[in-house]
């Protein structure tokens, strides 16, 4: 293993904005399946081998990636994806814990629009481990520009980064229908209370939704069309299918398969979630004025 060496892993928005940021104080390698023109491009087997990764591959891939090309050689990794795996309802950290242990593991939360971070816009974030030695590394590693904190509750912020994405679809819905900003803030409100009730369930802690990592990404992510899931939400209420909506997006939209793993997970361990399940109805054919008339007699 190259010692103090970094490399994110992923080449997409959120890849390639992180590999901008940690590239400000230190050489950064990145890398992704196809090869790309970006500086400090390597092959896979080159960046696994830098003490420090950054995974930044979409939630549902993430299985099949670590058991196909991932080795452990005692890396510590900050994970930088969004999302509940809707084949097994498992969280990130659920996954990554079952191929590295959970002491060189660390999750990324918080507001972080990859197209503001890669222009050097300020920005606050939070690094969730159980292991606070694995913050105080990656901490260095930050630019001056990203203000990082310290979490230990891994769950919650694996919780509010894909819940969140869930709620900015009911969001965009809310804004194509043009129902209006007392409606929009509303149906954020009680979806912050909702993500807090789910979360709670499995063992998140309620400082965190109330912070950077739960109303911060919540209020960023449910109220502005740079988010990829807010479109998402636009698009339906604007009778689009959701194939045109994804085919026109190009990018990855995580709210629409973790709402299907939360649906699942909600009817397992019997928890009240109104505005997610709405969701899950319309991304299977409901109309979103029928959600609104569930959603306001619910
Ligand atoms: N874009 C943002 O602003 C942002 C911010 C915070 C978190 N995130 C999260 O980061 C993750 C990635 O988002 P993104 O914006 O980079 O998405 P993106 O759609 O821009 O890029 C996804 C990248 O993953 C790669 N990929 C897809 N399948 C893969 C596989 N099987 N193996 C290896 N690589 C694969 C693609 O080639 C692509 O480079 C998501 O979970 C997202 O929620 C994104
Ligand atoms: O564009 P979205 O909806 O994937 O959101 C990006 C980030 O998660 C915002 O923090």
């Amino acid at each position: 293993m190259q010692k103090n060496s970094v490399a994110v892993i992923g080449a997409g928005k959120w890849g390639q904005a992180l590999h901008f940021a940690l590239g400000q104080k230190q050489k950064c390698y990145i890398t992704s399946r196809t090869k790309r023109d970006i500086n400090n491009f390597v092959d896979l087997n080159t960046a696994l081998s830098c003490e420090y990764l950054i995974i930044a591959i979409p939630a549902q891939q993430i299985r099949q990636w670590l058991d196909e090309h991932f080795e452990f050689k005692g890396q510590k990794i900050l994970v930088a994806s969004k999302g509940i795996e809707a084949s097994t309802g498992k969280f990130l950290n659920e996954i990554y814990e079952e191929f590295i242990p959970s002491e060189n593991l660390g999750f990324i939360s918080g507001p972080s629009f990859a197209a503001e971070v890669i222009k050097g816009l300020p920005c606050a974030l939070v690094l969730n481990s159980l292991n606070k030695q694995i913050f105080i590394e990656f901490e260095k590693l930050f630019p001056d520009f990203i203000k990082t904190y310290y979490s230990d509750d891994v769950i919650g912020a694996e919780i509010c980064g894909a819940y969140k994405n869930v709620l900015a679809i009911a969001s965009g819905i809310c804004e194509g229908m043009n129902l209006g900003n007392n409606a929009r803030v509303s149906l954020i409100s009680r979806g912050l209370v909702e993500m807090q009730r789910f979360g709670s369930h499995f063992g998140a802690k309620m400082e965190t939704f109330i912070g950077l990592s739960g109303a911060g990404d919540l209020f960023l992510t449910a109220s502005s069309e740079l988010s990829r899931n807010f479109r998402v939400g636009l698009g339906l209420a604007n009778n689009k299918t959701l194939d045109e909506i994804l085919e026109e997006l190009g990018e990855v939209a995580e709210g629409v398969k973790t709402s299907y793993a939360i649906n699942s997970l909600n009817k397992k361990h019997k928890i009240y979630t109104p505005i997610a399940n709405e969701v899950y109805s319309i991304l299977e054919g409901k109309n979103p004025k029928d959600s609104l008339k569930d959603l306001l007699k619910d």
